[in-house]
């Protein structure tokens, strides 16, 4: 038995299309049931459900063989023991960097002035301005990173846009984009030895099915089980 770690929401709604077209059905409305382990069309094949910054720590201690996390959830994490095969083109959006609208983030970089920013992602949010020479005292904060400036905890913040709707709405600005961001496949690196005959095809079929190639013959099915 293969399992699969997929996070609640966008991750789930929009892996489910790529596990269909490689042959994979999963009835979306068992998300609804609060089961945590769920069976999927393929009886080599099961999912379990994870919060979204959890799903690499399961695949690196091989409790999932395979999962699906964002670039940022990967980035934060570190990678270790994953091999990341395939970028799923899923879940899509950018880490940026936001102030208030009337907050001149330029000219604070320009002149030197120590950040207070507040963010999830405090690794690549290190990273970034360490790489600009600008110092930054972060703030970590688990989530509504944009309430942060409007409330005097931060002077800006370092968090995930599609959008821009949720920054709009609270009058912050995009000053600086960081990255892009998509769901990547990873699979715990021990498990792609040892289940290689389930997770090649598994791998394969995803593939196809991200780069449009329609419907293919059922992955896991008769590979080995
Ligand atoms: N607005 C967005 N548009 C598109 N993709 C997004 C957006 N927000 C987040 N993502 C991507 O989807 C992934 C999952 O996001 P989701 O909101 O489901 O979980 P989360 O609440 O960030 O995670 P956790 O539950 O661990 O705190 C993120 O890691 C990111 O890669
Ligand atoms: O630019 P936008 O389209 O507004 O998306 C950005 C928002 O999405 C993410 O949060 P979360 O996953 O909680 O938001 P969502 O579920 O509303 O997309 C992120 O932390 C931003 O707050």
């Amino acid at each position: 038995m293969i399992t699969l770690a997929l996070s609640k929401g966008r991750i789930f709604d929009e892996t489910l299309p790529l596990l269909a077209a490689a042959g994979i059905a999963v009835d979306p409305a068992i998300i609804e049931s609060r089961k945590l382990i769920l069976p999927t069309g393929d009886p080599g094949l099961r999912l379990i459900i994870v919060r979204a910054s959890d799903v690499p720590t399961y695949v690196q201690y091989g409790a999932a063989d395979i999962g699906v996390a964002g670039r940022d959830v990967l980035l934060e994490h570190g990678g270790e023991g994953l091999y990341q095969p395939i970028d799923l083109g899923i879940a899509r959006c950018r880490l940026s960097v936001a102030a208030p609208a009337g907050f001149d983030y330029a000219r604070a970089v320009r002149r030197g002035s120590r950040l207070r920013v507040a963010s999830k992602y405090v690794g690549c949010a290190r990273q970034h301005f360490a790489a600009k020479g600008v110092h930054v005292d972060l703030v970590k904060l688990y989530g509504s990173m944009e309430l942060a400036p409007l409330v005097g905890l931060a002077d800006a913040i370092v968090d995930l846009v599609s959008t821009g709707s949720t920054l709009r709405a609270n009058n912050l600005v995009e000053v600086e984009k960081i990255m892009d961001i998509s769901a990547r496949l990873i699979v715990n690196q021990a498990s792609l030895k040892t289940r290689a005959g389930q997770l090649e095809p598994l791998i394969a079929a995803l593939s196809a099915a991200v780069a449009g190639e329609g419907a293919v013959t059922p992955a896991l099915q008769g590979a080995g089980q």
